[in-house]
């Protein structure tokens, strides 16, 4: 632990972290993520912009090219044994054994933690498998689950015991609708109960609803992070306005007179940015110039706004 004060109010603090691979890409450079005590902090970012990299290097499991890693004040790797055991983490390929089932495998985990009660161990394990919905599985062999039974027990092997910190890649991959959204259930639970959670997506809207602060990385590079409020509000809100074809340039002075941004058609639809202007008076103005009002929406921009703003690119398409 380092004494200083400051340094502990971060449960993950990297500087300059940085991964350079043999064949000489980079694929991860030079992040700062600041991830404060009790957050729910989304990691997001398409399919190859760095996210499992860094959270290997939050954990030891690589080690950074350059740059240093501090889990809840400590340093990794230097006190790597004394600050993981107060870390869960699901990465990809958990070393469960194929052959053996579910609560099986949990039960091999928990004697493996020497701080472990044995005679208490039962009901550890029937807890975990409980909280992720995998009870009625918990009999079956691992290598007959499917990915999203396997993710589930992923997550149980990170909550067989209390932890300060859980880091979570892609903790929905392979998940349904349904386990998606009991994932989003456990990781708002286990925040409300004070641990602070990491968890990387590469969609965007499955996991922004339950996150606190958000980093959005591209190509390597952490493009923006904080709290999500905030972040989202420096994209653009939009009123998208429906009216019939032959009215549309009627509608774009009137708009044009309100003191809105640009517009642009989008199908059917007028769509403007709002700047400062009471939607209200958009309804208003349009109407009282006897435009027939077929639609009006107001639109708050999400990550994904933000994201395509930052990168000029779809979040799908990036690599
Ligand atoms: N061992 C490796 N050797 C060389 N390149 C690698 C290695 N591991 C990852 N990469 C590359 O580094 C980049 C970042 O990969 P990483 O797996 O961290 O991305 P990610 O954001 O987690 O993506 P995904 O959501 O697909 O897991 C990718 O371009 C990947 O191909």
């Amino acid at each position: 632990m380092t004494g200083a004060g400051g340094a502990t109010d971060s449960a993950v603090r990297t500087r300059g972290l940085t991964k350079r691979f043999r064949s000489g890409q980079v694929g991860v450079d030079g992040i700062d993520l600041l991830v404060p005590r009790g957050a729910v902090y989304g990691f997001l970012g398409p399919n190859g912009s760095g996210k499992t990299t860094t959270i290997r290097m939050l954990l030891g499991l690589v080690a950074p090219t350059a740059g240093t890693v501090e889990l809840l004040g400590a340093s990794v790797p230097a006190d790597a044994r004394s600050v993981l055991p107060r870390v869960g983490a699901l990465v990809e390929g958990p070393a469960f054994h194929p052959y053996l089932d579910g609560r099986a495998n949990l039960e091999r985990l928990d004697a493996a933690d020497a701080t472990a009660d044995p005679r208490s161990r039962d009901r550890r394990v029937g807890a975990a498998l409980e909280r992720v919905g995998l009870a009625a599985a918990a009999a079956k062999r691992y290598r007959q689950y499917s990915l999203g039974m396997k993710q589930r027990l992923g997550l149980a092997a990170t909550l067989l015991r209390p932890r300060d910190l859980l880091l979570l890649d892609e903790p929905t991959n392979g998940l349904d609708p349904q386990g998606t959204r009991e994932v989003r259930a456990l990781v708002r639970e286990v925040a409300a109960a004070g641990t602070t959670v990491l968890v990387s997506s590469h969609l965007l809207s499955e996991i922004e609803q339950v996150c606190s602060h958000v980093g959005i990385m591209s190509r390597g590079s952490l493009l923006v992070q904080g709290a999500r409020e905030e972040i989202a509000d420096a994209g653009t809100t939009e009123v998208r306005v429906a009216v019939r074809p032959d009215q549309r340039d009627h509608l774009a002075r009137v708009v044009g007179d309100l003191g809105l941004g640009e517009p642009r058609v989008d199908g059917d639809v007028l769509v403007a940015p709002l700047g400062g202007v009471a939607v209200e008076k958009v309804a208003q103005a349009v109407v009282g110039d006897g435009i027939d009002l077929l639609g009006l929406e107001v639109r708050r921009p999400t990550l994904e706004d933000v994201f395509v703003r930052l990168t000029g690119e779809g979040f799908d398409v990036a690599r």
